[in-house]
């Protein structure tokens, strides 16, 4: 599914000190990463390792001290609508409809309003939530909330989609479907996808490749590819996660962190 010709996303030896007083040191150093199209790529690591922050970065919220990140040969200089990102909390507008919502990012290009009418319905639909454009946000269950939001980060047709523990706060049930509808807009579309996220189980399950990170100052202890979520969509079940294969990696990417917490 993944074809290795160019990088999307180029991460070259990145550093971030945000600087503190505290006296810290680098919260990321000498991280390098390259990122293929259509790549899924979850990123997990101890707590404080700095995931969030390599995030921000790829986002263009705040700059490297050190190295240089880019998109398409580009240095990322700033926000940019080519990146989407969405957080473990909504950051919708709680008293607008979920189809302004949807349809803001548009709006905020001057895109005609039959062009974003239709675009609105066409990801809402993506995302399940046909039925719910009329609703204000605050009415919304706290999964709804987050296929909005990525309803919102999709429609302006990211290059890449960056979500930071997006399903952190989900019950295990809402997770779950959350998962699966990510994992069908994934293969759907081809989109290119960074997902952080504490739950080795979803990291498995869902990237096409998991990066480990080690804790502070972060840095890439491991990175593979990971067959399970493209198992899941040909036999469309997760059974896969009972293999020994899954069971396997999944103990050795927790010993990797438990191991590097301890030392
Ligand atoms: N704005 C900031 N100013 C100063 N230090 C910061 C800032 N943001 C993060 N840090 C520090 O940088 C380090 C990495 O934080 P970051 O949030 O990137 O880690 P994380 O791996 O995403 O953590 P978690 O899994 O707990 O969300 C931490 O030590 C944190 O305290």
């Amino acid at each position: 599914m993944v074809e290795k010709t160019k990088e999307l996303i180029s991460v070259d030896n990145v550093s971030l000190d945000y600087g503190g007083k505290d006296g810290n040191g680098p919260a990321i150093k000498d991280v390098s990463l390259d990122i293929y199209p259509g790549e899924f790529v979850c990123v997990m690591g101890p707590s404080g390792c700095g995931k969030s922050t390599l995030l921000k970065i790829l986002a263009g919220f705040i700059k490297p001290t050190g190295g240089t990140a880019s998109l398409d040969g580009n240095k990322i200089n700033g926000i940019d609508a080519q990146r989407g990102v969405v957080f473990q909390n909504s950051t919708l507008y709680e008293w607008y409809s979920v189809k302004k919502n949807v349809g803001f990012g548009l709006s905020m290009r001057h895109v005609a309003k039959a062009t974003i009418a239709e675009e609105v319905e066409k990801y809402l639909a993506e995302v399940k939530l046909d039925d719910w454009g009329d609703k204000k946000v605050f009415e919304l269950s706290g999964g709804m909330k987050q296929r909005a939001a990525i309803a919102s980060a999709l429609i302006n047709k990211p290059e890449i989609l960056l979500m930071d523990e997006p399903f952190g706060a989900l019950d295990a049930l809402t997770k779950n479907q959350m998962q699966n509808l990510i994992r069908r807009i994934w293969a759907k579309s081809h989109n290119t996808i960074f997902f952080i996220t504490h739950d080795v189980d979803e990291a498995l399950l869902l990237g096409s490749r998991v990066v480990v990170m080690s804790k502070h100052p972060g840095r890439i202890i491991a990175d593979f590819p990971a067959p399970f979520t493209t198992d899941i969509l040909r036999d469309n079940d997760d059974d896969i996660r009972y293999s020994k294969d899954f069971l396997a990696k999944r103990k050795k990417i927790l010993e990797m962190i438990s191991q590097d917490i301890l030392e």
